[in-house]
């Protein structure tokens, strides 16, 4: 088995020749990218280690090299902490792995090349990824778009290191979120989300921090926050850009010194969350519009993770309809061929969230009629693309808000609802909870978007006094309205 190493610093080569030598591998070392090139050119070998920085070429492109070169050959990339960006990057161009230097934990860099060079390695990896994915149901889909996603994902899971997720609303942030958790040495801990665009700033404020007794007017009692709970397991920030200025200087001060005191506290806690944060609007150009701090997206964006929209994995509805169907208990039923080129050809505003609607509604509206869904099970918005190009790029709060009947929409998918939780019960083995749980989640949307909608129709559109016919924020119905907009008909 052979190694070829390439770092300027002569110290690491010799370190990592002396480890790997004993160990019976066949190791070279060189010192710049074109020492590089001439070896990897003339030898086959099965592992290269490269650093990122070297005098007359970036690392990066001596992985290019390599993919090209030497395909099978699998590449490690070595970095120092400030450039673990780039460690992303190459990541995402297929590297194995990357290490940190200084080297820290000489066992862990020794188990790492073991295991890449064992070739069946790569194989074990890809089903556990599916394994994981299909547990928390994820679907991973046929893109590649997708696939290179989560490959990136559950690399990124195993490290320390906090995550941006970015993606329009409706593309599976949270899942994502909770497959990296899973993915995790954090697994067995908890995995706590919290929606910073739906509480106020107070109340956001003690629920991530927590409060002492009399800390303020109803503190009765002391409480733990989130950062307290989720304590070694993964904190998911979701609508980071939704926190207030002073969450904003707070979340910094975590993320730097991992620090934060209980509001009206005087002790310093510290926390081992993960901080898994994500946003549906780009936070770099809230940045520029002053509405978001330039150091927090800083420390936050060290790995950025991207989820494409659906418009742009079209090929992945077909499993996604699959997996829906089964989900809601209608394995027997399919959708005709038609129905799958009309779901293509929409733009999918609401994404994945909207897809899962669509399925729910032509399921009720065929149920016991046919076991083939035509497209006459669509609303009529899909059946005419065309209408709907210029809400491509709208966004979602400047929608029309779309009227429906409450009262039927919601009896029917209680209905529904029912039945299924009951099914579950009677038929399914007790570890499809976090099924259960999930349509708690997706009942609990359903009703508070029907108690918006409803406020918001007798106010003729009037948030603000809807919001206080409801006794919530403003902001709570923005939250409801933004998941709304996929629109049942
Ligand atoms: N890849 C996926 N596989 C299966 N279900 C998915 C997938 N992505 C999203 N969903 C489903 O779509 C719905 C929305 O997903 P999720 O809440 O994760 O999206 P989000 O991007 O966090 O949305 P928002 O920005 O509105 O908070 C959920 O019911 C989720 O289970």
């Amino acid at each position: 088995m052979n190694i070829i190493i390439v770092d300027d610093e002569k110290e690491v080569g010799t370190f990592l020749f002396h480890l790997f030598q004993r160990q019976s591998y066949q190791v070279d070392v060189v010192t710049n990218g074109k020492a590089f090139k001439e070896k990897v050119s003339e030898n086959d070998y099965q592992l290269a280690l490269i650093d990122l920085k070297l005098p007359d070429v970036f690392g990066l492109d001596l992985l290019r090299y390599l993919r090209e070169v030497r395909p099978t050959c699998k590449g490690i990339v070595m970095t120092g902490y400030s450039t673990v960006k780039t460690a992303v990057e190459a990541i995402k161009l297929g590297a194995y792995d990357y290490i940190e230097k200084p080297f820290e934990d000489i066992t862990y860099i020794e188990t790492l090349v073991n295991n890449a060079i064992q070739s069946d390695f790569k194989k074990t990896k890809e089903n556990d990824v599916r394994r994981i994915a299909n547990r928390i149901g994820f679907v991973v889909g046929k893109s590649e778009k997708m696939q290179q996603l989560i490959q990136v994902a559950n690399k990124f899971a195993e490290k320390n290191i906090n995550i941006l997720i970015e993606g329009e609303t409706g593309t599976g942030k949270e899942v994502l979120a909770r497959f990296i958790h899973e993915a995790s040495e954090r697994a067995d801990h908890p995995f706590i989300g919290v929606n910073c665009g739906a509480l106020t700033e107070t109340l956001l404020e003690s629920e991530l921090f927590g409060h002492e007794k009399g800390a303020f007017t109803g503190a009765t009692k002391a409480r733990k926050g989130l950062f307290e709970i989720a304590n070694n397991g993964t904190l998911f920030l979701d609508e980071i850009g939704e926190a207030s200025p002073p969450i904003q200087v707070k979340l910094l001060r975590i993320l730097e010194t991992r620090e934060y005191m209980r509001v009206g506290g005087e002790e310093t806690k510290r926390t081992n969350a993960r901080i898994i944060a994500a946003s549906h609007v780009d936070l770099r150009k809230a940045v520029q519009e002053g509405t978001f701090r330039e150091d927090l997206l800083y420390r936050l964006e060290v790995v950025k993770l991207s989820i494409p929209p659906l418009r742009e994995r079209k090929e992945d509805i077909p499993c996604l309809l699959d997996y829906f169907l089964k989900q809601y208990g209608n394995e027997h039923i399919r959708f005709s061929d038609e129905a799958v080129e009309t779901l293509k050809n929409y733009k999918w505003p609401g994404n994945i969230r909207e897809l899962s609607n669509i399925v729910m509604r032509a399921l009720t509206l065929a149920e016991r009629e046919t076991v083939t869904i035509s497209s006459n099970y669509l609303p009529t918005h899909l059946l005419h693309p065309s209408e709907n190009k210029e809400e491509k790029n709208e966004p979602v709060k400047n929608r029309p808000i779309q009227y429906v009947d409450e009262t039927n929409e919601l009896e029917q998918y209680f209905l529904q609802w029912k039945n299924e939780i009951l099914a579950a019960l009677q038929h399914k083995e007790l570890t499809d909870f976090h099924e259960i749980i999930q349509q708690l989640k997706e009942l609990e949307v359903r009703v508070e978007r029907a108690f918006v909608r409803e406020a918001l129709r007798r106010t003729l559109g009037n948030r603000r006094e809807a919001a206080k016919q409801l006794n919530i924020s403003p902001r709570k119905i923005r939250y409801v309205l933004h998941e709304k907009k996929e629109g049942i008909e």
